[in-house]
């Protein structure tokens, strides 16, 4: 049967006439995979399901959030119990304490809290903080990590400003823009001389420990540990944006994985179980100079919200029973490992990363260890491989340079399945 979405096309140029692009968010959008997206009615577990019906894998999880899957019965029901007694109180509750406390429990890094919006909140404000603590202005951030929107850190960033080549975009400020210096992932020597030449006005440096939003790029043996020795050495914060790895590539981060110890840590995603939340932390020296207790403001009306600390709590509850982590891990290398077992079988260039619950296959045969090596992919594949799959019943990202996220609810027969759809598509590229 061939693959019908008249309704999604339809919704698609309605809701282009009111939305830029028809999308809240621009890789949603497809552009780059040459196709227009399929909007989702609903998600169960591992699937979602489109407007006209079709089925889907779903490899995407909201962009990392629902690692227990849709609707999962746990976080429905804490949702749904909050809700009743009212969403949101602009007034501290108990859970807020509660959610902390699990979260600090899992990153010893981090002494204090504070909970926002979003990833973009949490690092914009870690920022604000590293500049307030340090006196300094300039910061570090390598090219290709995304950390959000905000303008200091829209500068050679990736996910969808790398997707659509637009890694600085126009809007920001070039004072601001002058204030982010840009490095190399796992250049450790790029980053030496950065310090040596502007050390003394650097207030700290931002990195994803294990990058995803150049695809995923693992950090080097040694890397992580230089970034620290140095950032120590030029009395820098070393800031982890964890948003994405955070409780995902292992319930204490890529920070628990490596062993390293930053002085600043920014979560969001997974802690708020789908719902919109964010965080950062870190060293109480540093934490309380926040607002109120410390003059370094930051804010937010709706900032530790019940329906989101519940969604969230009920998600790392469940992320802590018996052999999560490990069948985690057991199902993303074998979906990796197989993926570049059938491209190589077909004769196709292929790099995989793969760490904890996420991958990316890069259509290429070079190492891929930091953006300009991401940039070798052939995208062009990438989108014929990326509409195959999802008439087949496979959502992956739409971009080349985007993870692929595993949840709890993908089964061995869901990797299977997901296996022989790619062993008869890589075949067609
Ligand atoms: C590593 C990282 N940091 C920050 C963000 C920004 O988070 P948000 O989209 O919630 O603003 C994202 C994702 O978008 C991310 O992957
Ligand atoms: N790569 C981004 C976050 O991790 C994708 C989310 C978005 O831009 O909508």
């Amino acid at each position: 049967m061939s693959f019908v979405d008249d309704k999604s096309r339809h919704a698609f140029s309605k809701a282009q006439k009111v939305i830029p692009g028809g999308v809240n968010s621009p890789v949603r959008a497809f552009k780059s995979v040459g196709r227009d997206p399929v909007f989702i009615d609903r998600g169960e577990g591992a699937h979602i399901w489109d407007i006209d019906g079709n089925r889907y894998l779903d490899f995407v999880g909201s962009w990392g959030p629902l690692i227990v899957g849709h609707a999962h019965p746990d976080v429905v029901a804490a949702i749904k119990r909050v809700a009743e007694r009212g969403t949101s109180y602009g007034a501290p509750t108990e859970v807020e304490t509660v959610l902390a406390e699990e979260v600090l429990k899992a990153y010893p890094s981090m002494e204090m809290i504070r909970m926002v919006n979003s990833g973009t909140e949490a690092t914009m404000s870690a920022l604000r903080l590293a500049r307030g603590a340090t006196g300094r202005t300039k910061i570090v951030k390598f090219e290709g990590c995304y950390h959000g929107h905000s303008d200091q850190l829209l500068i050679k960033a990736g996910s969808g400003a790398l997707t659509f080549g637009v890694p600085t975009s126009p809007g920001v400020p070039t004072q601001i823009a002058a204030t982010t210096i840009s490095a190399q992932f796992n250049d450790l020597e790029g980053l030496r001389e950065i310090f040596q030449r502007e050390g003394e006005e650097i207030a700290g440096v931002i990195l994803e420990p294990v990058a995803g939003n150049m695809g995923v790029v693992l950090p080097e043996e040694g890397f992580l540990q230089g970034v620290r020795s140095l950032t120590e050495e030029f009395g820098a914060l070393l800031i982890f944006d964890e948003v994405m790895t955070g409780f995902r590539v292992s319930y204490g981060g890529a920070q628990g994985y490596y062993g390293i110890d930053p002085d600043l840590t920014c979560l969001g995603k997974v802690i708020g179980g789908g719902l919109p939340v964010g965080a950062y932390g870190g060293k109480r020296r540093f934490m309380e100079q926040i607002s109120p207790s410390g003059p370094i403001y930051q804010a937010g009306t709706l900032s530790g919200n019940p329906l989101a600390m519940n969604a969230g709590l009920a998600t790392l509850n469940l992320l802590q029973q018996p052999r999560v982590y490990e069948t985690l891990q057991h199902n993303t290398t074998r979906l990796a490992e197989g993926l570049k077992q059938l491209a190589q079988e077909a004769g196709l260039p292929i790099w995989v990363n793969a760490v904890g619950a996420m991958f990316s296959a890069f259509f290429t045969d070079t190492p891929v260890k930091d953006y300009t090596s991401a940039c070798t992919s052939d995208v062009g594949q990438f989108a014929k491989y990326f509409r195959a799959m999802l008439e087949k019943g496979i959502y992956l990202a739409p971009s080349q340079f985007e993870a692929v996220f595993l949840s709890t609810a993908h089964t061995e027969a869901d990797i299977d399945y997901t296996l022989e759809q790619a062993r008869i598509v890589l075949k067609t590229l």
